[in-house]
């Protein structure tokens, strides 16, 4: 049977057998997914030695989102989110993008900055050509810090200097550019900025403060773009609300907020299911959600075609990696990426903005049409009945009734479950 990411009725089976179309779909062997159960997976012994003054592990869901095609490439994505209709939603988008071929996605080459901050310069503008005199010294001397990353094929690119009023005077800043391959890159770029900072200082004829990465990864982006088809979508009318939808979202920082969460529903369940830095991704993100004017604005781009078809657009920051940080310690992080069969930071990098752009289609999409809580609050429901109390054997009839209600409620899933108590 070919590669499918489409499978209808994934939603039906129960938890073993999605694993074990999983594990065919991704080729790879189904008892490396024995860690998705919580006792096989992040111990508390491995927890303690992860972070400090341990004293238990927190449970979030992995689910799988399907239809994904991304490059050609048929692919099922595990996401960790403890929010209702995430998952679904972003399926349902990734299930529309296959009409027209699914996600094409590029990217930059990994390249993080860390910044080395001056102060006390007296001659600000003569610092930074000072420091670009030096560039060579100063890029051999960061280099010189990590020799495996030179060996893989990446290490110091560049250097600039930036100068930043402030209201405590004018701060010279110096920026290395560095390709971190297949790192997240944060331990290696800091590395480096401290290694060059004494020297930084004294070519710049200042003392150097901070020496630290920026999360305004904007030399590393990844995009991805992908055509809805205006049938599937709902018809032409739908689309043109689609564009008024983003419209609003470009031009009012309120609604770009909420527009941009639900871009980050699907990009940080990605991030955080293959054991990457959500908050470095997140502060990427919504840095790049500035535009040069210093607006907040919103992440994606959506637009008609000539043929009627929207055209949905995604462009921002993507530090994520495949080594380093808990991606290889965590065994369900290690689970998640052998389900993407990733083979470089680079398409994992891609694969989560594809994801990020279906997120924020389904949810506009819902919004501009019968609106949103029909399709979430319907999935939220077994969260609500499951708090009001009720067991495996009773959520489907609790649930059914809360939708049929129209009342989502913890108090009207209370009362449902004593009716159905007292009629048992
Ligand atoms: C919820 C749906 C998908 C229902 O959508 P629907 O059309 O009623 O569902 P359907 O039963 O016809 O199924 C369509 C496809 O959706 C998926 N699907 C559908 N149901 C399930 C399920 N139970 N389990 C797994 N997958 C499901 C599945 O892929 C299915 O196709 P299939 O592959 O099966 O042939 C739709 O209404 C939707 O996409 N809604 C958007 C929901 C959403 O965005 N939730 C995020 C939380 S709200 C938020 O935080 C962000 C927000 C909204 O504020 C952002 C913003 O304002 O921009
Ligand atoms: N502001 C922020 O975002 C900050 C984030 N962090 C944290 O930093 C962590 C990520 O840092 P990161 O530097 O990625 O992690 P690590 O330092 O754990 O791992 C990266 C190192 O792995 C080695 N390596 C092995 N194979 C490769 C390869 N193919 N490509 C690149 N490097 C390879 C290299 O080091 P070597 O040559 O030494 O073997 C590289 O420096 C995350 O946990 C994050 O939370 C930390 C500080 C600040």
């Amino acid at each position: 049977m070919p590669r499918t990411s489409r499978i209808p009725g994934f939603r039906d089976l129960s938890v073993s057998e999605r694993r074990a179309r999983v594990a065919e779909t991704a080729e790879i062997d189904p008892q490396s997914l024995a860690v998705f159960d919580p006792e096989r997976g992040l111990g508390v012994d491995l927890a303690d030695r992860l972070i400090e003054n341990v004293v238990g592990v927190l449970g979030v869901p992995v689910g799988i989102a399907t239809n994904f095609v991304v490059n050609g490439r048929e692919l099922l994505v595990p996401m960790a989110t403890e929010e209702a209709s995430v998952v679904a939603a972003a399926s349902n988008a990734a299930r529309i993008a296959r009409v027209h071929g699914g996600f094409t996605t590029s990217a930059t080459t990994p390249i993080m900055q860390a910044q080395v901050q001056i102060v006390g310069v007296a001659d600000p503008e003569g610092a930074r050509l000072r420091l670009l005199e030096h560039r060579d010294e100063l890029i051999a001397l960061a280099d010189s810090q990590d020799p495996l990353l030179g060996k893989l094929g990446g290490g110091v690119r560049d250097l600039t200097v930036r100068l930043v009023p402030s209201r405590a005077g004018t701060y010279v800043v110096a920026h290395l550019h560095v390709d971190v391959r297949d790192a997240m890159g944060a331990n290696a770029v800091n590395t480096m900025a401290e290694a060059v900072a004494d020297r930084a200082g004294e070519i710049a004829g200042g003392r150097t403060l901070l020496r630290i990465l920026t999360n305004k990864a904007d030399l590393r982006l990844a995009r991805a773009r992908a055509v809805f088809d205006a049938d599937a979508l709902g018809g032409g009318t739908v689309v043109d609300d689609i564009v008024h939808a983003a419209a609003l979202a470009e031009a009012d920082p309120y609604r770009a907020a909420t527009h941009n969460k639900g871009i980050m529903n699907g990009i940080s369940a990605v991030v955080l299911a293959t054991g990457n830095d959500t908050r470095a991704v997140e502060a990427g993100a919504h840095s790049h959600a500035v535009s040069p004017d210093g607006r907040y604005t919103s992440l994606s781009r959506f637009e008609k075609d000539a043929d009627g078809n929207l055209v949905g657009t995604l462009e921002l920051p993507m530090a994520v990696g495949l080594v380093g940080g808990a991606t290889k310690a965590h065994p369900v992080a290690k689970a998640a990426l052998s389900v993407l069969g990733v083979s470089s930071a680079t398409e994992l990098a891609e694969i989560i903005t594809a994801v990020g752009l279906a997120q924020n289609l389904a949810a506009v999409r819902a919004l501009a049409t019968e609106g949103i809580q029909r399709g979430h609050m319907s999935l939220h429901a077994r969260n609500v009945a499951t708090t009001a109390g009720a067991t495996p054997e009773e959520l489907p009839a609790v649930v059914a009734r809360l939708i049929a209600d129209k009342a989502v409620r913890v108090d009207h899933a209370e009362r449902v479950l004593a009716e159905l108590r007292a009629n048992a």
